[in-house]
């Protein structure tokens, strides 16, 4: 037998139309009014040759790929009626938010890290207002489109994503972005702590660090916190519901 996930269970709206999403380890119904794709830090910082992790010397050929798979997820959930919300990571400009040495993530931030390696750099990496925190050329935002600022490798962490959600009714987050194993998993096990079904779309995502670290968050995603997902197989399902989700 077949097992279908429904995060939504009960009467369907009058009108309501959803799509099955085929996923592991089970096919998810999502329905376009209960859904969000949440886009994590597809930001020049993360996907940009010269951005802060190119220039920490992390490798970044796969973020190259992933702008144009993100960019047909965020063109299909549009015209299904989804809604979208962009997170850019980062701090004000003299990095009072990053928190000094009393806050782990002075001591483990390889933005902060680099900078105090090479003064040169201070002030460019993840300061809002500056290139390396902008998204990145090929995912600008689209009028109904949410930007929600964020601090820490959790999306929920000290932001409006929650209520930025809860507030739309959504139940259901699509997560795509970089990276898979810090800011993406950071922020689906939260959203599974506060009662959200996640779905990571496996190949609209990249990682920091060895391929194996990947690896790691699918199997992490896929047994313990939610679902996986693929480029195609969301077009494909969500694609075929009357546009605009009517
Ligand atoms: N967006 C992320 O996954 N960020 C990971 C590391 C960092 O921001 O230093």
């Amino acid at each position: 037998m077949t097992v279908i996930i429904d995060p939504t269970p009960g009467p369907a709206a009058p009108g309501g139309k959803s799509a099955i999403l085929p996923a592991r380890p089970e096919a998810i119904r999502l329905d376009p009014a209960t859904t969000a794709v949440v886009v994590i830090d597809m930001q020049n910082a993360y996907a940009s040759p010269g951005g802060y992790v190119d220039l920490a010397g992390f490798d970044i050929a796969g973020a190259a790929g992933v702008i144009g798979r993100v960019a047909q997820v965020l063109d299909t959930a549009r015209g299904a009626g989804v809604q979208v919300v962009f997170l850019q990571n980062g701090w004000d400009a003299d990095y009072v938010e990053a928190g000094g040495p009393g806050s782990p993530n002075w001591h483990k931030s390889n933005a902060l890290k680099t900078m105090r390696a090479r003064p040169e750099w201070q002030g460019k990496l993840l300061a809002r207002g500056g290139w390396d925190y902008e998204l990145v050329d090929g995912l600008t935002p689209q009028p109904g489109d949410i930007r929600v600022h964020k601090t820490r490798y959790s999306a929920f962490f000290n932001s409006q994503l929650d209520s930025v959600l809860r507030s739309r009714g959504i139940k259901t987050i699509v997560f795509v972005g970089i990276a898979s194993n810090v800011c993406v998993e950071s922020t689906l096990r939260d959203a599974f702590h506060l009662e959200y079904f996640s779905v990571m779309l496996e190949d609209a995502t990249h990682h920091l660090g060895p391929d194996f670290v990947h690896q790691a968050t699918i199997y992490n995603v896929e047994k313990f916190f939610g679902w996986v997902s693929t480029v195609n197989d969301f077009c494909g399902s969500l694609g075929q519901l009357p546009k605009g989700g009517e």
